[in-house]
């Protein structure tokens, strides 16, 4: 095992859903998965692999903020060889353009960051999705809005960038003003730091999320309306990560 992962090599698959939520991990697995099995649960950050469509895939919580999700990135990156890891995340809606339970996939993210103002001794540095797995979450997510759209659930989705904010309660509002000023869709807490390090270890990843609140207007999801549009978060990003139409 690694230091914050409980599992033996061999047992993480190459293609890894990270949602920050630990109990949506395991959400994710006992929904989508067959025959889930849990690697880790060290401090209740769970671990899943199974099966989807017959393909081993597994399901790692990643934790709030850049500094945890970049100690599940670079175990899973160095000691258990995976090759691709998608973020499955909530957001809050920024952009007028989006709606409530409308999907982000992320071609690139801002952050406020210290970690990569350390990383490159204060000069800036653009991390961007792998574009091979967005061209492939962005035709899956057509796919999937169309088979959503006979039930009226049809989620509207969005490409562009996220603010990787290492504040949920942001002390400068004028800072995300700015973001907004400057193209910025939605914040969330991780993605930065998931372009960052894919690309340091030669790695595939992309950060996917649902809208769950909107900042600006203050509108929220309810907890059942939040799982509905996470089911079409989950089978975009296992379309896209397994390669499957
Ligand atoms: O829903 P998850 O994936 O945890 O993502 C968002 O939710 C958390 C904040 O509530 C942060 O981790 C943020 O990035
Ligand atoms: O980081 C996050 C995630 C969801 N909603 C927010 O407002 N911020």
């Amino acid at each position: 095992m690694s230091t914050h992962i409980g599992a033996q090599p061999g047992d993480v698959a190459p293609v890894v859903l990270m949602p920050g939520d630990p109990l949506r991990a395991k959400w994710i697995a006992e929904t989508f998965l067959d025959d889930p099995h849990c690697y880790s649960v060290v401090r209740g950050m769970y671990g899943y692999t199974g099966t989807w469509r017959g393909e081993r895939v597994s399901i790692q919580g990643s934790g709030m903020g850049q500094p945890s999700a970049s100690i599940y990135l670079h175990e899973l990156f160095s000691e258990y060889d995976v090759d691709t890891v998608i973020r499955v995340g909530s957001c809050g809606g920024l952009s007028e353009k989006l709606k409530l339970r409308d999907l982000v996939l992320a071609s690139g993210a801002c952050t406020d960051s210290s970690m990569n103002r350390i990383r490159f001794d204060g000069w800036d540095y653009a991390p961007v999705a792998d574009f091979g797995l967005l061209s492939a979450a962005y035709d899956a997510s057509v796919r999937v809005a169309e088979e959503a759209r006979e039930t009226g659930q049809e989620p509207g989705v969005h490409v562009g960038l996220l603010f990787s904010s290492d504040s949920f309660y942001h002390p400068k509002p004028e800072v995300t003003a700015r973001m907004v000023e400057h193209g910025v869709l939605a914040v969330e807490m991780e993605a930065s730091a998931f372009y960052t390090l894919a690309a340091r270890f030669g790695r595939r990843a992309l950060t996917i999320c649902t809208v769950a609140d909107h900042v600006v207007t203050g509108e929220e999801t309810t907890a059942e309306e939040r799982q509905q549009t996470f089911s079409h978060m989950v089978e975009i990003a296992l379309r896209a990560g397994l390669s499957q139409p």
